[in-house]
């Protein structure tokens, strides 16, 4: 019987057709799977640059080509007549010999710029790989078809054009070449692009090639198989190299942290994460989200990833706050009561006002947070000796002791009313953990949280004393903690490692985002600063080598003359996005200040359009096909209500503006097709000019 190995674009292919043709295809790769005589057969392509690639017809006017290697037909794609005879004829195919993935390529594009490349390499002289010979680049993987080619280039730009027309795992280790790596670090780039390792290469087995590049190719046997792979989304079936090695491939004996920039599929790996540690290891798997928005979109993923109703039931969904809160219920028998933001600032003020000093009630409860709670500093002599990392202004013995008092005071008055913070509460849940972990480990305990693993979406924003809960929530062990972050996108004031918390991980960085094109990431990018960002990571994360793999629309930024013009734009670009036929729940508008929300939901809803409008921190974690931001003024973004007088804590300042810059990257970077951002009056300085 023949096997296919889809590939993603089929996917993307049959879903772009009609449904008509898309079901008269569905019914003929079923029957062709069945070996049906009505089913297609495999039609030959004149002038092709492989003898093994063929069509097959699947509907009116549409085909797939396929390579076929005996009863295995790898197929790439599915296109009106004329194209697919076109795309049998452009391409070549081969399996890497090196490192034994499979690879496809557009020869014919290559050839097209082949007597440029010749023109331009006879007047330089220079050659970008004349310092690497033939059997090194060969012993590289270097395809012997492209070899000739890769001797042309004269410099890493003429490799950087032409990255879209070679397979990654060749243009991977070129490119370190090119900016002068070594032989060992190519090596590494192309092992990088590797799902699974090659023992030994057969570079005439096309199909074992097939089964180590499974973002390139999913097996499908029957009509079963086929229907699961086309009725989800393309994430679930095609994990890239990198995705799959690190959910599916590599043993993890600890900690795991995957940091990426935006779009670079860390939700995508940590929901596939969960479904494998729920399907392969013991125990219940607590996914933890930000938000309940964020919880939302990955439970929903989570329920197409995994059909089996058993496996799905061994993970919950959640955030560190809901953890808490019912740890500490089921110790006291009763649900904790938190205290209200209004409520805590007034006690904040009262403790300023008798023993903060020249200190405001803000210093006060950053200094708490951010100092006391971070390190779970239980009596003033332990204050007193203790660091205060990312807090410029001195305080001496008296001033702690003072500020010691002021903390009392607001605790004091919390525990008399029996209320608590969320920070309170994550410490209390974890002390409680701490004492009784000996029983909370029996999975018949199912009352406590006896967790085997613990994955972590949005891992940036979790505060040392939520991190120290979930260290406690789960038996240190390997699998135990699978934590996925960008620290670029933190929007509150947790910049620690976790190396600190006692969490030493194996760290993954992703550079290639899914999500943005390529015009939208570079323009993020320069807003952001595209500088370090410290947090999750010993040292610094840096953005470089962070790039988009599609190209697209560049952001369109909107100057107006007045607010009212503002929002009467933001309503006329809707309305052209939903008369493009862009569905609404697939839009999204957000701005930073409360007031701006509530206008912009006003205009719109006057103007009949039903929206979702949130505050940028709302977008945190989401997607949409388009998203508008609003507002984006002086005097708004940054909010000057979010920063701390340079004169009262030069560094909480720094600190602050750069968290406002980092949530307005985030907000930046949610959209897949198109960002619009507006303002009156002068744009926010964080907007590149
Ligand atoms: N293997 C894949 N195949 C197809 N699409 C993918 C794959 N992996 C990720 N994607 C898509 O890339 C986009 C970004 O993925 P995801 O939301 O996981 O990124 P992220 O790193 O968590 O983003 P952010 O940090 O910005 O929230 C999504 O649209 C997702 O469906």
């Amino acid at each position: 019987m023949p096997r296919l190995a889809i590939a993603p674009e089929v996917h993307r292919d049959l879903g772009a057709l009609a449904p008509s043709a898309r079901q008269e295809a569905v019914v003929a790769l079923r029957r062709f799977l069945r070996g049906a005589t009505s089913a297609p057969h495999p039609e030959r392509v004149r002038n092709t640059r492989d003898t093994r690639v063929a069509t097959l017809r699947l509907a009116e006017r549409h085909r797939a080509v396929v390579v076929r290697q005996r009863e295995v037909f790898w197929m790439l794609a599915v296109l009106p007549d004329a194209e697919a005879w076109s795309y049998a004829q452009r391409h070549r195919f081969a399996v890497n010999a090196a490192a034994g993935m499979a690879e496809i390529w557009d020869a014919a594009a290559l050839e097209a710029v082949e007597p440029a490349l010749r023109r331009a390499a006879e007047s330089a002289g220079l050659r970008l790989f004349a310092h690497v010979c033939d059997t090194d680049l060969l012993g590289l993987g270097i395809d012997t078809w492209l070899l000739p080619l890769a001797r042309l280039m004269t410099s890493e730009a003429t490799l950087e054009a032409l990255e879209p027309l070679i397979p990654e795992s060749q243009y991977a280790p070129l490119s370190v070449l090119a900016q002068g790596g070594s032989l060992a670090e190519a090596w590494r780039a192309l092992d990088g692009c590797a799902a699974v390792p090659a023992s030994s290469v057969d570079v005439s087995d096309l199909a074992g090639a097939l089964e180590r590049t499974p973002g390139r190719a999913v097996f499908v046997a029957d009509a079963e198989e086929l229907d699961r792979l086309l009725d989800r989304p393309r994430w679930c079936g095609f994990p890239h190299a990198t995705q799959y090695r690190i959910v599916y491939q590599d043993v993890h004996d600890g900690p795991v942290l995957v940091t990426g920039g935006a779009g670079t599929g860390k939700t995508v790996i940590a929901v596939h994460r969960a479904a494998h540690l729920a399907t392969t290891g013991g125990g219940r798997v607590l996914l933890v989200t930000f938000s309940q928005a964020t919880a939302g979109d990955v439970t929903a993923k989570l329920d197409v990833l995994v059909d089996d109703e058993r496996v799905r039931a061994r993970i919950e969904v959640g955030n560190v706050e809901r953890l808490a809160h019912r740890i500490v219920a089921e110790a006291e028998g009763r649900p904790p009561l938190l205290v209200g933001g209004p409520d805590l600032a007034t006690l904040w003020q009262e403790a300023a006002g008798l023993y903060g000093g020249p200190h405001s009630p803000a210093f006060l409860l950053r200094e708490w947070e951010q100092v006391i709670l971070a390190q779970n500093l239980c009596t003033l002599q332990e204050y007193l000796g203790a660091a205060r990392p990312g807090r410029s202004v001195e305080l001496d013995r008296r001033e702690r002791t003072a500020v010691w008092q002021a903390i009392e005071h607001v605790t004091g008055r919390l525990r008399d009313s029996g209320r608590r913070t969320l920070l309170q509460l994550a410490t209390q849940a974890s002390t409680l953990l701490g004492r009784t972990t000996g029983d909370l480990l029996g999975d018949d305990a199912p009352g406590h949280e006896p967790y085997r693993h613990i994955v972590v979406d949005e891992a940036q924003d979790l505060h040392p004393a939520q991190w120290r809960l979930l260290r406690a929530a789960v038996p240190p062990g390997p699998d135990d903690l699978f934590i996925v972050g960008d620290p670029h996108q933190r929007v509150f004031d947790t910049r620690i490692a976790l190396s600190t918390l006692g969490v030493k991980a194996e760290t993954y960085r992703l550079t290639v985002s899914r999500r943005l094109s390529q015009e939208t990431l570079t323009w993020a990018v320069r807003l952001r600063g595209g500088g370090p960002a410290d947090g999750l990571v010993d040292g610094v994360t840096e953005l470089a080598g962070y790039r988009a793999d599609h190209g697209g629309m560049r952001p369109a930024v909107r100057e107006y003359t007045s607010y009212d013009a503002e929002l009467a734009g933001l309503v006329a670009q809707i309305r052209d996005w939903l008369a493009e036929g862009v569905p609404a729940n697939t839009v999204a508008v957000a701005a930073r200040s409360a007031g701006t929300v509530r206008d912009a939901k006003s205009a719109l809803g006057g103007a009949g359009l039903k929206i979702r409008v949130t505050s940028l921190h709302g977008l945190k974690g989401l997607e949409f096909r388009r998203v508008a931001l609003i507002g984006v003024a002086e005097g708004l973004v940054p909010a000057p209500g979010a920063l701390t007088p340079a004169e009262e804590d030069p560094t909480a300042r720094a600190h602050d503006l750069q968290r406002e810059r980092g949530l307005l990257y985030m907000a930046c970077t949610r959209a897949t097709e198109r960002l619009y951002v507006s303002y009156s009056g002068r744009a926010s300085p964080f907007l590149p000019p």
